[in-house]
């Protein structure tokens, strides 16, 4: 399976680069506004695999491109995948309600794999959160989550994600709180959502159920973006051999 990875100088990119490798996928084209003309291979710290990083995405020729950039290159390369065809795995977070709809036209044409978190983990996590959520849907439920210095986004993808599950699970029509200040009396109707940055943090989510006398906080902590970018190259193998168009979440992927 010929593979293409967008955002391909980027922390994630290099990792799915050589993820991809070690799983016997042919990386055949590497796009990424840095590191222009360079092997992505060596940029990837693999060594050369003869495919220069190139910022032309019009070039685009693949069965499934990887994705992990910024929102408006994701747009661009998703109109060009359903022009020529390519099957997407989608992991950049920070997509707007606009940008998000625009997906859904576009994965009317093509099979699109779409998750704010690739990793099994969390894909889990989601799961338990559903429970916890349709059990306790009468306590305050809140959610953190902290990420590295460098994360353009907030809050997080995952902790999005998150809180349309607690919504959804719930049966409740909350809304979300991002941070408190001031007059911020907590009403019945709300989940609040704290984000922290700071240094190499790769991405720690927590939701609380809090009662009274007592609650629970589930966490997720991922210490290096293996488990991302393993569920990514998973989700471009399945993706492989869906011929349906459609908007697919690591649920498909995983059956769960
Ligand atoms: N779904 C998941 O499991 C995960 C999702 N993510 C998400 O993935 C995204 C990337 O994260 P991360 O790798 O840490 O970020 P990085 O900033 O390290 O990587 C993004 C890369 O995309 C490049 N880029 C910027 N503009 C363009 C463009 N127009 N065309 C092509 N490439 C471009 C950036 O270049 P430059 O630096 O020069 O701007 C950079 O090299 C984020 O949205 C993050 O939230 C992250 C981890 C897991
Ligand atoms: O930017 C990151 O690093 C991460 N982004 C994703 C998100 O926004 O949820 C996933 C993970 O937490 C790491």
């Amino acid at each position: 399976m010929k593979i293409a990875v967008h955002g391909a100088a980027g922390r994630m990119g290099k990792l799915v680069i050589k993820n991809a490798v070690e799983e016997g996928f042919e990386v055949v084209q590497a796009f990424d506004v840095s590191r222009i003309g360079e092997d992505a291979g060596e940029v990837a710290g693999i060594g050369n695999i003869g495919v220069p990083v190139s910022d032309n995405v019009e070039e685009l020729s693949c069965d499934v491109v990887i994705d992990f950039s910024v929102p408006s290159a994701t747009m661009k390369l998703l109109e060009v995948c359903a022009e020529k065809g390519v099957k997407a795995v989608v992991g950049t977070t920070g997509l707007s309600e606009e940008q998000k709809k625009r997906i859904e036209v576009i994965a009317s044409k093509i099979p699109v794999v779409l998750s704010p978190n690739f990793s099994v983990g969390v894909n889990i996590f989601w799961k338990a959160l559903e429970m916890l959520a349709e059990k306790l849907s009468d306590y305050d439920m809140e959610i953190f989550e902290i990420h590295h210095r460098f994360k353009r986004d907030a809050p997080s993808g995952t902790a999005l994600r998150a809180g349309e599950i607690l919504r959804e699970a719930s049966g409740k029509n909350l809304r979300f709180v991002f941070g408190r200040e001031g007059e911020s009396l907590r009403s019945d109707e709300e989940i609040g959502v704290f984000a922290v940055r700071g240094g190499d943090v790769v991405g720690e989510h927590t939701v609380f159920f809090i009662g009274f006398g007592e609650r629970i906080e589930l966490t997720h902590r991922a210490w290096n973006r293996e488990a991302f970018s393993r569920g990514a190259v998973k989700a471009a193998g399945w993706i492989a051999g869906v011929d349906e168009p459609g908007l697919y979440s690591m649920k498909d992927v995983l059956g769960i």
